[in-house]
C-alpha cells in the first residue's frame, strides 16, 4: 500500500524512509548471475541491470511484463519570456495527439509493449512566469506531486515518466543551475529549436531566475516550486511513488531528469531505483547525468521528450532480465565451466 502525504514536510519524510534493495535477492541474483552459460562478465552491462533490478523487485530470478508509461503536461507562464520555439498551445494539441494514438512516445511505448498514460495538469492554469516570481506554491507544488504519486500502477514492473510543456526545458535548466551551479550557458540549449538570439535569450532568462530565487531554496523541493513546473513536479512525485512501491525506474531526458534531481537534492540516494535510459541532444542532460552519477543506456541524438528514449531502453532491461532469469546454468546444461 501507499502512504500518503498531506504536506511537503512528510513527503521529504516518505523519501528519507524510503526502502532499499533486498539484499537477499541481490546476491541470490549474483550467485545465478555467475552459473549463467557464459564466460563471466560477458553480458557487460545487462548482468548489472540484471541484478540490480533483482534486488528492487526482491525476487532473485525476476521477469519483466507490466511496463508502464505515463506523459505527464503542464504549461509555463515563463513562455511570456519568448524562451521556446514554439507556442504554449502546442502542449494541449500534443495531448490530443497523445490521446489519439499520434506521437512519437505512443508507437515507441507501444513497440516496448508498454501501457501508457496521458495525464494533463491544469493546462489552461499555467504556473506564473518565474522570472517574476515562485512558478508554484506550495499547495500548487503538493497537487502536483500528489497527482504523480498516484498515477503509479501499483502492478507495474518498470516506470517510464515523460513529459510535454513548452517551456520546460527553461524549467529544466533553471532547476539545473540552482541545484548544481556552473553558468546559465552551461545548462541552457536550444529545446525546440531556438536561433541564436533567443538561445541568449534563454540564457539570460534562466540565470536571472536563479539569481531572483536562489536565496530561497534550500533542497530540491523548494526549486521544483520556485523554477519547477506542475508536469516536472508530477514526475518526481511519479518516481519517488514507484521507490516506495519498490518499482525501478527508466529516466528520460533533460526535463525528466531536472525533476528527478529535485528529490535526489532533497534526500541523498533517492534516485537509487532509477537507470538513465538515454542521453538527450539537449547539451545539459549529459552534464545533469554525469552530476547524478547516472550513465545512459543509449545514446542516439534524440531531443524530443514525452519518455521517448526511456521507451526506447525498455526492451534493454527486457533483455538483461530474459538472460538472467531464463539462461540454463551451466549444471543444468552440461556445459564445462573454466
Ligand atoms: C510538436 C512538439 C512535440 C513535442 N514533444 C515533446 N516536446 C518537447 O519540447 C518541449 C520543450 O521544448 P521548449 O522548452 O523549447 O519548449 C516539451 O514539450 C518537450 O516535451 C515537443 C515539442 C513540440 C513542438
Ligand atoms: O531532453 C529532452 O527530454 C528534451 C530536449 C529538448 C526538447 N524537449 C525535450
Amino acid at each position: 500500500m501507499l502512504a500518503d502525504f498531506q504536506d511537503l514536510d512528510s513527503f521529504r519524510h516518505l523519501l528519507a524512509a524510503a526502502p532499499a534493495p533486498d539484499a537477499a535477492a541481490r546476491s541470490a541474483a549474483a550467485e545465478r548471475n555467475g552459473q549463467l552459460t557464459k564466460p563471466p562478465g560477458a553480458l557487460g552491462r545487462l548482468e548489472e541491470i540484471a541484478i540490480w533490478y533483482a534486488g528492487w523487485r526482491a525476487d532473485p530470478r525476476p521477469r519483466l511484463t507490466a511496463p508502464q508509461v505515463i506523459v505527464f503536461a503542464g504549461n509555463h507562464g515563463v513562455v511570456a519570456q519568448g524562451i521556446s520555439a514554439f507556442p504554449a498551445d502546442v502542449t494541449v494539441q500534443m495531448v490530443a495527439n497523445f490521446q489519439a494514438g499520434g506521437a512519437a512516445v505512443n508507437q515507441l511505448a507501444g513497440a516496448a509493449g508498454a501501457r501508457m498514460d496521458v495525464i494533463a495538469l491544469e493546462l489552461d492554469r499555467p504556473t506564473a512566469d518565474f522570472t517574476q516570481g515562485p512558478a508554484m506554491t506550495e499547495a500548487e507544488l503538493l497537487q502536483a506531486l500528489t497527482c504523480g504519486w498516484q498515477a503509479v500502477d501499483p502492478a507495474t514492473d518498470l516506470l517510464v515518466v515523460g513529459e510535454m510543456g513548452i517551456g520546460n526545458t527553461t524549467a529544466a535548466a533553471a532547476l539545473s543551475l540552482a541545484l548544481f551551479g556552473g553558468t546559465a550557458a552551461d545548462w541552457t540549449g536550444r529545446g525546440t529549436g531556438l536561433d541564436d538570439a533567443g538561445l541568449a535569450n534563454k540564457t539570460r532568462v534562466v540565470a536571472e531566475a536563479v539569481a531572483l530565487h536562489a536565496p530561497q531554496i534550500g533542497d530540491g523541493l523548494d526549486a521544483l516550486a520556485r523554477l519547477g513546473g506542475r508536469e516536472i513536479a508530477a514526475m518526481a512525485g511519479a518516481i519517488a511513488a514507484a521507490r516506495q512501491l519498490r518499482i525501478p525506474v527508466l529516466l528520460d531526458g533533460f526535463i525528466c531528469c531536472a525533476g528527478a534531481a529535485c528529490l535526489e537534492k532533497t534526500v541523498p540516494g533517492a534516485l537509487d531505483h532509477t537507470i538513465a535510459g538515454h542521453s538527450s541532444a539537449e547539451p545539459g542532460h549529459a552534464r545533469l547525468l554525469a552530476a547524478l552519477d547516472k550513465a545512459p543506456l543509449l545514446q542516439l541524438g534524440l531531443r524530443l521528450g514525452e519518455g521517448s528514449g526511456a521507451a526506447l531502453a525498455i526492451p534493454l532491461i527486457k533483455g538483461a532480465l530474459a538472460c538472467h532469469s531464463d539462461m540454463a546454468t551451466f549444471a543444468e546444461a552440461g556445459v564445462s565451466e573454466g
